[in-house]
């Protein structure tokens, strides 16, 4: 009896798998002539997630390793007739990431559903591009030069509870988080940190949200919502999500109130006058060609955040979402909340990771972390004043070490497309209909024809003399194309206030060199042992010399 059961379910599995062998045909033969490790029938490649149970360090490192198999740099993996395909090269990546066939983010990325809705990172079609419309202006430059005093005030604040702290070894990322938060909440929302309850438990949520959403990715049997729903990981998910749509939905009660009370732009008229010297100093030397804020080769590509429209409308994000859904009713109120979520987790995770990587890279390259503050002293002198837009683009030092920093640890580690026709790639292969297409920028920004000495951190990548001639995309830790990072010059601009400010006042200093970095590949990538760093006052230049 049971011999002949397990022949049954044999029969069925055998039929089954002919019938999707020959109703996908094409695209099986297309997606077989792509290299990739060996496809067993049926369980094709699924067999590689068992490697999860080692750890997702272990995972990251492994594909890392495996990479090097392929030197096209394509490879495949699939598991009965669905397909994905990663792509490492410049030209391959630019014929996925310019493509309008490839607009739409993979199926992969439901998993974010919950938490996100259908908010920018996830929409598509039509809701995509009418909202992106909605919000790409509110990060135009010439509103971003409005945040330059809050960004740095915020920053003074972190300096603060850094220097309480000096000497000791701390997770510096658990510092920035809280700062890139407030940062967020006071600029892009509008809204005083200090309305706000705990944001410290706000950014650990969001972290374990990641680590959540990565275990299911890893874990096939929790693909199933059902499944998940019972699970333990399901049941964080939903005590997680409370702590995060709460604080939405707090940010979204204090801003709708100030506005109601008649004190829309408060904040912005309030942070003005404390800082209308720096701003008067800064439209002086406004210089109406310079939008100011590069970010490697890719400044060559223009984009959404560079038309004019944002000249004309200064609004926050979060007045513009309103007044969108309060004036125009071009937005429901889910769809607020749903963006407002989104902006307040791409907007601050991603940025925390890249200061957190940056602080423990100049912990260990000193000699750099010196460059650095000659820079700011050429800029600054010895005084305390506040930085100006303009100075944002003298740092020009500053600049380098920080997109090598996120060339070497991009925070968005892999970028997943769904392709819904067949898509020839500069490499040649045919990637078939239906396929998730999977970019890895940590892989593409160690490519050792694009950057010798891949694997080392030299900020001179980025001269401008070594930039001309390289790829367009082959440096993209903001992604690139139509649905390219809608904040980047607000990170860009946020970075470069917080970690010079955090310069000037204290050394870093940090004992692991990057190659002994755990990497975690998570949505946003972390080291595994954290952040460690120490922080120590910087001593005063004397008026003879420089002291360290
Ligand atoms: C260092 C900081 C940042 C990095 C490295 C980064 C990277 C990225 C990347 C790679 C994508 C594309 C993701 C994909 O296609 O799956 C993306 C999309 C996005 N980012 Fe960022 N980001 C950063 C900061 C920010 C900030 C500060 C904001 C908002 C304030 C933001 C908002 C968004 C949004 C809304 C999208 C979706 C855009 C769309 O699909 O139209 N990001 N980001």
């Amino acid at each position: 009896m049971v011999v002949a059961s397990v022949a049954l379910v044999g029969v069925v599995v055998a039929l089954a798998y002919a019938w999707l062998c020959v109703a996908f045909r094409e695209r099986l033969a297309l997606a077989h002539k792509i290299p990739g490790p060996y496809v067993y029938p049926v369980i094709g490649n699924l067999y590689l997630l068992w490697h999860a149970v080692r750890g997702f360090d272990w995972v990251f490192q492994e594909a890392w390793r495996r990479s090097e198999h392929y030197p096209r740099r394509v490879a495949k993996i699939m598991a009965l007739h669905r397909v994905a395909v990663a792509v490492w090269s410049p030209e391959d990546v630019e014929v996925i990431l310019s493509s309008a066939q490839c607009n739409e983010k993979a199926k992969e990325y439901r998993f974010f559903q919950p938490w996100l809705g259908d908010g920018l990172l996830i929409s598509k079609g039509d809701h995509w591009r009418s909202h992106r419309k909605l919000i790409a202006p509110t990060f135009h430059v010439h509103v971003l030069k409005q945040f330059v005093h809050l960004f740095h005030r915020n920053s003074e604040m972190l300096c603060r509870r850094l220097e309480a702290v000096t000497a000791r070894t701390i997770d510096i990322h658990d510092y920035v988080a809280e700062a890139t938060v407030d940062m967020l909440l006071e600029t892009a929302m509008g809204v005083r940190r200090d309305t706000q309850k705990n944001t410290f438990e706000y950014a650990m949520a969001v972290v374990k949200m990641c680590a959540v959403l990565h275990r299911r990715a890893l874990s096939p049997w929790l693909w199933w919502d059902f499944l998940f729903g019972l699970s333990g990981e399901g049941r964080k998910q939903r005590r997680l999500l409370d702590t995060i749509h709460d604080q939405t939905r707090e940010v979204l009660r204090v801003r709708r109130a100030e506005r109601a009370s008649g004190l829309r732009d408060a904040l912005y008229k309030r942070a003005l006058a404390e800082d209308a010297d720096a701003l008067r100093a800064d439209a002086a030397a406004r210089n109406p060609e310079e939008t100011g804020i590069s970010y490697g080769q890719s400044a060559g590509l223009r984009d959404d955040l560079d038309d004019e429209y944002g000249l004309k409308k200064r609004v926050l994000f979060l007045d513009q979402m309103l007044d969108a859904a309060d004036d125009d009713n071009a937005l429901t109120e889910k769809e607020v909340e749903e963006e407002v979520t989104t902006i307040m987790f791409e907007g601050h995770d991603t940025t925390a990771a890249a200061s957190s990587f940056f602080l423990c890279l100049m912990g260990v390259h000193r000699d750099v972390q010196q460059r650095c503050v000659a820079e700011l002293r050429e800029i600054f002198g010895d005084s305390d004043r506040p930085p100006s837009f303009q100075d944002t683009l003298e740092m020009k030092y500053l600049e380098r070490c920080i997109m090598e920093t996120l060339r070497l640890f991009p925070p968005v580690p892999l970028i997943a497309r769904h392709v819904s026709k067949n898509v020839r790639l500069a490499s040649g292969y045919v990637v078939p209909e239906s396929t998730t297409v999977v970019i890895p920028p940590f892989l593409l920004h160690r490519d050792p024809d694009m950057f010798p000495n891949a694997e080392q951190f030299d900020p001179d990548n980025f001269l401008p003399e070594r930039c001309g001639d390289r790829h367009y995309y082959a440096f993209i830790p903001f992604s690139a194309g139509p649905r390219s990072c809608v904040g980047r010059k607000y990170a860009m601009l946020k970075l470069k206030i917080l970690l010079s400010t955090i310069l000037r006042k204290l050394e870093v200093h940090a004992d692991v060199p990057e190659k002994d970095f755990k990497l975690v590949g998570d949505i946003i990538l972390k080291r595994k042992e954290g952040f460690p760093c120490r922080f120590v006052p910087r001593k005063r230049p004397s008026r003879t010399g420089m002291a360290g």
